[in-house]
């Protein structure tokens, strides 16, 4: 099998997780394909007149627990299969939470820097335009991710009361605060992945001052890197698009942070301050305790799984380590903490914006704060719990756990409606 095909490799997860808990085969079935991918051709008026189109999809992968959940990436190279698979794994990720909702994903194949504000406004219309009748706060809730952010939400937002005709904030999460978005959003990714490993820091034998490689330094590399120094940790190397830098004695993020608010890459810190400036691609093999994939799918793969140092990996990113890579770092006894429940603080605030919206009554940060750390720790707990009884990874028993849930709704709803339009 192919390493980089996403769909296959995010089924054999599912298939070993089937390995450990008796469950009928026709969960398996249902869980092997997504219910509806939509693709449609968007096409914008530039700011020079001409127009052009984008290829867009939307997938709604499972609704057995509940309405689909999950964000709209926008990156030139998105594709239905990734999109599909990142919806795979908002399925698991929301089961493993127990938040009441089943996993959807959407992209537009574009590359949002070489647009312009209005470009890109036009854009993130457009994408509502098109998908109003499958989206809906009852049915389809989408979110930020790869290169999108608060203010396209906002813009979302508004584009789908204008076509309901009423303001319906609890469409989309992750919106500014202003339009009904949520205290603690913006960092909740991270805060959630940081919660986790302070609560498992002492089983994981990592209760010292760890030093940290970020790869990504976009919404969940920054705020991790931030929770993480603001404990005392040292962030050693960081990456971006544009390449990495490293600093043994820690970096200065103030720095780093100055330079991603204006556009530029973590690149242009080197030689100040005593960044060194290093390729992109060593960051997986820097000297560190922890290391922190916040980018994209599959950067740590059997060509690179072997030169980790890093004796912990959260991955904040969605499937940056291959299955090929999963076996390599289980033998050298290091431990990964899987993307299903390391980075699902960010949905997790997403489903107490939901309610705050659907309530219309708003919490305070520290409510919001308490309730993110309670289910972390909760889930966290009991996943790390069945890893040490079943004698397996955190990723499998993460599965296991989701899995668990999701057959029990499956079961639970029978199989007679299995298709309803
Ligand atoms: N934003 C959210 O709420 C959530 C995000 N995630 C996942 O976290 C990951 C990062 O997402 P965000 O931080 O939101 O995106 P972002 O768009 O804010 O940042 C992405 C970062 O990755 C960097 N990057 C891109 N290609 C790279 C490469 N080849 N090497 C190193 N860095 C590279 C970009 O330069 C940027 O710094 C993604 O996998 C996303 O699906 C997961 C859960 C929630
Ligand atoms: O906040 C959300 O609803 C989903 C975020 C997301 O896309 C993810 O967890 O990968």
């Amino acid at each position: 099998m192919p390493e980089d095909n996403l769909l296959d490799s995010a089924l054999t997860r599912l298939d070993d997780a089937a390995k450990h808990i008796n469950v009928d085969a026709d969960v398996i079935e249902k869980l092997k394909f997504p219910r509806e991918t939509t693709k449609v051709r968007l096409m914008i008026r530039m700011d020079d007149g001409s127009r052009k189109s984008f290829l867009a999809w939307r997938c709604r992968y499972d609704d057995t627990r509940g309405p689909t959940k999950g964000g709209i990436r926008y990156h030139p190279d998105a594709t239905a299969e990734e999109v599909e698979v990142l919806a795979f794994w908002m399925t698991f990720k929301c089961a493993v939470m127990n938040l009441p909702y089943g996993g959807g994903k959407g992209a537009v194949q574009v590359d949002p820097r070489t647009l312009s504000k209005a470009e890109l406004e036009r854009l993130s219309r457009a994408y509502m335009q098109a998908f109003s009748r499958i989206i809906g706060p009852d049915r389809d809730i989408p979110a930020p991710d790869v290169y999108t952010n608060a203010m396209i939400m906002g813009w979302m937002a508004d584009e789908y009361s204008q076509i309901v005709g009423q303001a319906s904030p609890a469409v989309i999460t992750g919106k500014p605060i202003a339009l009904g978005g949520s205290l603690g959003r913006g960092d909740a990714t991270a805060r959630g992945g940081y919660y986790l490993v302070r609560h498992l820091a002492r089983d994981l034998g990592m209760d010292g001052r760890l030093r940290v490689a970020i790869q990504g330094f976009g919404n969940a590399g920054q705020y991790i890197a931030s929770l993480l120094a603001s404990d005392g940790h040292k962030i050693v190397a960081v990456s971006d698009s544009g390449g990495a830098v490293q600093a043994a004695e820690g970096l200065d993020l103030e720095a780093l942070q100055a330079a991603k608010s204006d556009g530029h890459s973590v690149v242009v810190t080197a030689g100040k301050n005593g960044h060194e400036a290093i390729p992109a691609e060593d960051l997986v093999g820097v000297d560190c305790d922890l290391l922190v994939p916040a980018a994209l799918e599959n950067m740590i793969h059997r060509g690179n799984a072997a030169s980790l140092k890093a004796r912990l990996v959260l991955e904040l990113a969605n499937g940056p380590v291959t299955p090929e890579a999963d076996d390599i770092l289980a033998q050298r006894n290091v431990v990964v903490l899987p993307d299903i429940l390391a980075n699902a603080g960010g949905v997790t605030v997403s489903y107490f914006e939901w309610v705050q919206n659907k309530q219309g009554y708003y919490w305070e940060i520290e409510e919001i704060h308490a309730k993110l750390r309670t289910i972390m720790e909760r889930e966290g707990r009991a996943i790390w719990k069945l890893a040490q009884e079943r004698d397996v990874t955190m990723r499998t028993a993460a599965y296991v756990h989701a899995l668990s849930r999701l057959a029990e709704a499956i079961e639970a709803h029978g199989t007679q409606a299995d298709f309803i339009s």
